[in-house]
């Protein structure tokens, strides 16, 4: 791999070895990828920081690094961690809060950003071709389709490296000759007036080649969701959205054309359970943006309090300081609000039977982790289920 002379020196240990050792981790993975060069960043996102899913291996190879007391060389931003922050969620347990405090302590004191958030766009939107090393796959599809920002899909030590030495490795979805879209997916009418995180957990499982994906004018919460399915039930990291990726980010070379079917995606809705089971209603999975909370506001107006399980929503802490009458008016229709952390990275409480989500991400893994039973169904009947 050709480097320039300062990434030369920096790969010598000229400005300590935690810089050279994560240009190395940067360069080797870069070789084996075959790229020859490296490219600058402007922001880094880095994943892999929930305690409870990198344990004391992960705090120990993060605070090796913090012992050298290294900095960030580019705005760096960090995923949710495995605690609420705001400490008033009755679902998510706090108990690994103080291993967690040692992982946040180490990255903020690099320069990181403590966001805690799986949507670092809600603090900074990228432009068109900025080159970024996110980790976080439903972080890093939405940068690369919605804003035509170009990052591959970094795993967490990745991404660090990048945020340390401001390089990643020139291969992939960096370049525009491998951002081409070979089929087009449409989605039947049936299809279109459903929660569109059907439509992305049938994609991400279905279809390997960059899709370009037709729908109709949908809030952002629709599109955030879709692209999250498909990152986590696939490993997608780019769909063309007609109308919304910005031009010159991508090209086109249908091979094939695909319409989606409502019996296509039957087997992700799911079925209630009786009277009796616990249901949790699960909103936030990636992290809730304004828009969607205004949403959520306006169906729970007529509602008091749950006659049935709870509602979990999940967002930014920042988002919930910003938003406090929001804030204020969902906790009186006894909301369960985390801020910085999902169920997707930390332990719950106590076990529900089942878990019914707009979010087709949260879907497909709160079966695995937590072994729930899920359905996915869109905000108002989530709202329904709950509080009617
Ligand atoms: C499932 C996932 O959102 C978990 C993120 O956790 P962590 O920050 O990588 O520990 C990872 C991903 O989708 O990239």
């Amino acid at each position: 791999m050709y480097l320039t002379p300062f990434q030369e020196r920096m790969l010598k240990g000229e400005f300590g070895w935690v810089y050279a050792k994560a240009l190395e981790i940067i360069v080797k993975v870069g070789e084996a990828l075959g790229s020859d060069r490296l490219v600058e960043i402007t922001h880094a996102h880095v994943s892999g920081v929930s305690y409870s899913n990198i344990g004391e291996p992960g705090l120990e190879f993060l605070r090796d690094f913090y012992r050298e007391r290294p900095r960030f060389r580019v705005y760096t931003t960090i995923n949710p961690g495995c605690v609420d922050y705001g400490m008033l969620s009755q679902v998510i347990d706090n108990k690994y809060f103080s291993k967690q405090a040692l992982i946040d302590e180490a990255l903020v004191g690099m320069g990181g950003k403590p966001v805690f958030t799986c949507i670092p766009y809600y603090h900074r939107p990228p432009m068109p071709g900025e080159h970024l090393a996110w980790g976080e796959s439903s972080a890093v599809i939405f940068a690369n389709s919605y804003f035509g920002a170009r990052t591959n899909r970094e795993g967490g030590p990745l991404a660090l490296a990048s945020a340390l030495t401001g390089f990643t490795y020139l291969h992939g979805l960096h370049s525009l000759e491998n951002r081409v879209a070979r089929v087009l997916v449409e989605l039947s009418p049936l299809i279109d007036n459903k929660p569109l995180s059907l439509a992305g957990l049938w994609i991400g499982e279905n279809i390997r080649d960059i899709p370009v994906v037709k729908i109709r004018e949908k809030p952002l919460h629709e599109i955030k969701a879709l692209l999250a399915a498909m990152a986590a039930s696939g490993s997608h990291a780019l769909a063309v959205l007609d109308g919304i990726t910005p031009r010159e980010t991508y090209k086109t070379e249908i091979e094939e054309t695909i319409t989606l079917e409502p019996s296509d995606v039957e087997k992700y809705v799911g079925e209630l359970p009786g009277l009796g089971g616990t249901v949790l209603g699960y909103i936030g999975c990636p992290h809730t943006h304004p828009e969607e909370l205004v949403a959520l506001k306006r169906l729970l107006e007529k509602y008091r309090e749950p006659r049935r399980g709870k509602l979990l929503v999940t967002m930014p802490p920042e988002l919930a300081s910003t938003y406090s009458p929001l804030m204020k008016f969902l906790l009186s229709r006894k909301v369960d609000i985390a801020l910085g952390t999902c169920p997707v990275v930390s332990v719950l409480k106590k076990k529900y039977d089942y878990m019914l989500t707009n979010s087709g991400k949260a879907y497909f893994y709160m079966r695995k982790i937590h072994g729930l039973k899920a359905g996915i169904a869109g905000l108002k009947e989530i709202v329904e289920s709950i509080y009617a």
